[in-house]
């Protein structure tokens, strides 16, 4: 890099416009929609679209609910003259959409594109041309008169030529391309000139389109350039006031919305921000931006998953995992703290309230995603993701000690496998930590058990250190009896018990904490069975078998650590 840019760049200049009024105002309704995918978005694209993927994306763009859309650039390239005239010709445009064609400001390109749209119901002509000093100078070695003389010229043969068609709504939309890095009075004398030579009135209207072809100002420098030319540009009434920008600094979203706020009708964009070097402003944003806010944005996103994969399908770019709303990613939690919020988010979300729950924007639910994939689990994941996909996918409700306990065992999985832990796999952790019988020599296997005497007794078949026996014990219920019959030094701290599904399938699920001498601290035991006694007993012996391992590791542990003199 240079080590000193500012002998290379130049930074851009602010906008006298000290009374501007954007800053405090809020967008409160959609701008008309113009989708460039097909053109801009097209044009960018290393293999361009061919008529098919045309074709899927054209209908796609129509179901999303757009009202117009730039279908091409008919006079460059005879894909596009065939795509437009098959729209037309196989009666493909539905009433309430107008399509849009693009073309330079020269004579032979107009004609070309005035012949592909004939015979349409209605439609949009683009006519443009650069107006920024170093386009003016390096391109089209012009100067600002001969730059007014070409935009009236062809405004006006454009406006020759439509007539000949009356059959056809024409409507014309000038962009002053480079908008953004023009002279704001040059900028306006072309729009008033192409204005001037469509002849605008109450029956005639304009588009008048800003582009940041170039994206190179904050999006405040942008924001006043649209309220200066909104004030400017009359008869105001008669004009649709179009932005369109770019997103070569990453702030084209933000161009746009502060566009709206100053004064802006409409905005062309393309989904997930496809189109010219870092892109077109992308409409899924701006779109959903709206709708986090309240207001409709009139566009129908509630399929976005399948919105994206059509998307990557036709225009062969990936959309980001992390782009905003639609990425793979985006609805998904990894780390602890998010995954705890968004559990209790969802647990206090009201069906009815405005939605409140943390971390989430939207409502994923509104997008067609599903909650399967709001939560994922690896090793930076804490108790809450671990304990909301247990509840949700398995029913099973964890005391809060047991969420701390079970979530140092999976981070001990996933610290060692380097992947992210599905509900089945927790599931299947879950049961080998606390459900099935350890199989080791000294695990107490308990094969069958009886309860008499209202629960005050049992009888235990089990086996204990390898050896088979008969066990008996009294209590006030079956935990307790199953404690005496063990005879182990157990101290149950905390019992509870819950369904686990519900009807035939139902499962009852035991949890005991406990405590041993011997053993440090208390640990969790778990048991499950149709039967609510089988449950309990279960809880008990899977509770002795952990402490008594407990205890058998802190005692090889002592009896290996060397003696530490201070
Ligand atoms: C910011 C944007 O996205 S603008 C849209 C850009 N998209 C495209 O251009 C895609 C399709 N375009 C094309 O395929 C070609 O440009 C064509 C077929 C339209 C024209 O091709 P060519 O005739 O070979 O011309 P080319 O595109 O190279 O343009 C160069 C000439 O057009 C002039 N020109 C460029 N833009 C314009 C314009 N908007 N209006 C009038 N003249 C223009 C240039 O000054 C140059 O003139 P010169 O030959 O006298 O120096
Ligand atoms: C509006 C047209 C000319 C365009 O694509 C641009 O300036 O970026
Ligand atoms: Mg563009």
């Amino acid at each position: 890099m240079h080590s000193n840019p500012s002998r290379k760049y130049q930074p851009f200049a602010p906008i006298a416009l000290a009374d501007r009024t954007w800053p405090s105002r809020t967008i409160t309704r959609a701008p008309i929609w113009l989708s460039t995918d097909l053109r801009d978005g097209n044009q960018a694209l290393f293999e361009p679209m061919n008529g098919e993927r045309k074709m899927e994306l054209y209908l796609e763009l129509v179901r999303i609910g757009f009202k117009q859309i730039e279908v091409g650039f008919p006079a460059a390239s005879q894909t596009d003259y065939d795509f437009v005239r098959r729209l037309i010709d196989e009666n493909l445009i539905p009433d309430d959409v107008t399509i849009m064609v693009m073309t330079q400001s020269r004579e032979d390109l107009i004609d070309r594109t005035v012949e592909a749209v004939r015979g349409a119901q209605r439609a949009i002509v683009h006519i443009y041309n650069a107006v920024a000093p170093a386009w003016r100078k390096i391109v089209f070695n012009m100067d600002v008169p001969q730059v007014m003389a070409l935009v009236e010229h062809h405004v006006s043969h454009f406006r020759m030529q439509s007539d000949k068609h009356p059959e056809t709504e024409w409507i014309l939309q000038y962009s002053p391309e480079t908008f953004s890095s023009a002279e704001l009075d040059v900028s306006l004398a072309a729009c008033q000139t192409a204005i001037k030579a469509w002849g605008v009135n109450a029956n005639r209207k304009i588009i008048i389109n800003l582009p940041t072809t170039v994206e190179n100002a904050t999006a405040n420098v942008f924001a006043d350039q649209i309220e200066w030319m909104h004030r400017h540009l009359v008869p105001r009434e008669h004009i649709v006031l179009s932005v369109h920008p770019h997103n070569d600094r990453g702030t084209g979203v933000a161009a746009a919305e502060f566009a709206m706020m100053a004064g802006a009708d409409r905005v062309e964009g393309c989904l997930f921000g496809n189109g010219e070097r870092c892109g077109n402003v992308d409409i899924v944003t701006l779109a959903l931006n709206m709708y986090t806010q309240g207001v409709h944005p009139q566009l129908d996103f509630s399929d976005i998953t399948s919105v994206a994969r059509i998307a990557e399908e036709c225009t062969s770019l990936p959309v980001h995992p992390r782009h905003p709303y639609a990425g793979d990613l985006v609805f998904t939690a990894f780390s602890g703290s998010h995954q705890d919020a968004i559990k209790k988010g969802f647990g206090a979300q009201a069906a009815d309230a405005v939605w409140e729950v943390p971390y989430l924007p939207i409502d994923p639910a509104d997008l067609g995603r599903t909650y399967d994939s709001v939560i994922r689990v690896n090793s930076q994941s804490g108790k809450g993701g671990i304990s909301f996909l247990m509840e949700r996918e398995h029913g099973v409700v964890m005391p809060r000690r047991m969420q701390v306990e079970f979530s140092n065992v999976v981070q001990r999985q996933t610290d060692t496998s380097e992947t992210e832990m599905t509900g089945d796999a927790l599931w299947t952790l879950f049961d080998a930590t606390y459900l099935t019988t350890p199989r080791t020599p000294e695990a107490i296997v308990c094969h069958a058990h009886r309860m008499t005497n209202e629960g005050q007794s049992i009888e235990l078949d089990v086996t204990v250190n390898g050896v088979r026996q008969k066990l008996q014990g009294e209590g006030n219920g079956p935990i307790a009896a199953t404690v005496d019959a063990l005879g182990l030094p157990l101290r149950v701290d905390h019992y509870e018990e819950r369904a686990t599904g519900s009807g035939a399938s139902a499962q009852a699920l035991a949890i005991i904490e406990a405590a041993m001498e011997g053993a440090a601290g208390s640990t969790f035991g778990a048991g499950m069975s149709a039967n609510i006694m089988t449950a309990s007993v279960q809880a008990v012996v899977s509770v002795a078998n952990r402490l008594n391992a407990r205890r058998a590791a802190q005692e090889a542990t002592a009896s290996n650590v060397e003696p530490v003199t201070v």
